[in-house]
């Protein structure tokens, strides 16, 4: 049993590289501040890493799951979202797409899903559609597109955000065509789009690649549907109404005073 635990230890020191400590292990192995020495440093190192992947996946704010209204929109499956919590689909580099109209909290529950991700240790990229095909399209040598894309080919979970929103060159077509195809079966890709995939052609008009484009994409693909009115509208509506209120109480203390 203890020799059990000496092996586990020397194995988590292997793994952290060590080596000072691997050097004497013979005379110091079983020490009593070897163990809580190994624990800080697996800490402090999943912590850093944790930071320095949070920084790179340019996540910004959201609203995390815990208080997401799942009573507003009109049509949510909460089960599958949940399940997508479990990050199952990474295993074999399935994508998800979140279909939606605007403001049902399809770039929310994306991001949820990518945090969740970033957590379990995962690398993760958070990239708006025409803000990297832009800047993609933007580069003019081989070798830095090449690299660019490397940038957006390695996370081991991409979102996409917003796709269809505006509509795109077959340059930008291209692309995301090279991007999704690199990525295809070797990393979970996730989409945010108010349109079907019926409607990409329209997205993406003559582009020769949407069909091949939309099979990779869809071959191993979980379809998450929400529908419903925007909640930036409920929000802005119910700012307004509070205001209205809040001025119709004032007027009715000055009325009081003055009366
Ligand atoms: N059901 C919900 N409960 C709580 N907050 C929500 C809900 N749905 C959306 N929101 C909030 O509304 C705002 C818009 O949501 P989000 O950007 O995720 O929607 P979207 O479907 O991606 O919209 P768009 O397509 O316009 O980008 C965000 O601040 C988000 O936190």
């Amino acid at each position: 049993m203890i020799q059990n635990n000496l092996e586990h230890m020397r194995a988590r020191a292997l793994a952290l590289r060590l080596n000072g400590l691997l050097e004497h292990w013979g005379e110091v192995g079983a020490a009593d501040w070897v163990a809580p020495l190994i624990q800080w440093e697996e800490d402090e190192r999943a912590r850093r890493s944790l930071a320095r992947r949070l920084r790179d996946a340019h996540l910004g704010k959201f609203r995390a799951l815990a208080d997401f209204d799942w009573t507003w929109p009109r049509r949510i499956e909460r089960a599958a979202i949940e399940e997508l919590m479990s990050l199952s689909f990474m295993k074999d580099a399935s994508n998800v797409v979140f279909l939606g109209p605007n403001g049902v909290g399809k770039s929310t529950l994306a991001m949820n899903v990518a945090h969740q991700a970033l957590v379990q240790g995962h690398t993760v990229l958070f990239a708006s559609a025409s803000q990297m095909l832009g800047e993609l399209a933007a580069l003019d040598s081989d070798s830095m597109l090449r690299r660019r894309l490397r940038r957006y080919t390695q996370p081991e979970v991409l979102v996409i955000d917003e796709v269809g929103y505006l509509s795109y060159s077959n340059r930008h077509a291209d692309l995301l065509f090279e991007l999704v195809s690199r990525r295809y079966q070797n990393h979970s890709t996730i989409v945010t789009t108010n349109r079907p995939f019926a409607e990409w052609s329209e997205v993406f008009p003559n582009a020769a690649c949407v069909v091949s484009l939309v099979d990779r994409l869809m071959h191993r693909a979980e379809v998450i549907a929400v529908d419903g009115e925007s909640y930036r509208l409920k929000e802005a509506r119910e700012r307004n109404e509070a205001r209205a209120r809040q001025r119709g109480a004032k007027k009715a203390g000055r009325e009081g005073v003055g009366a």
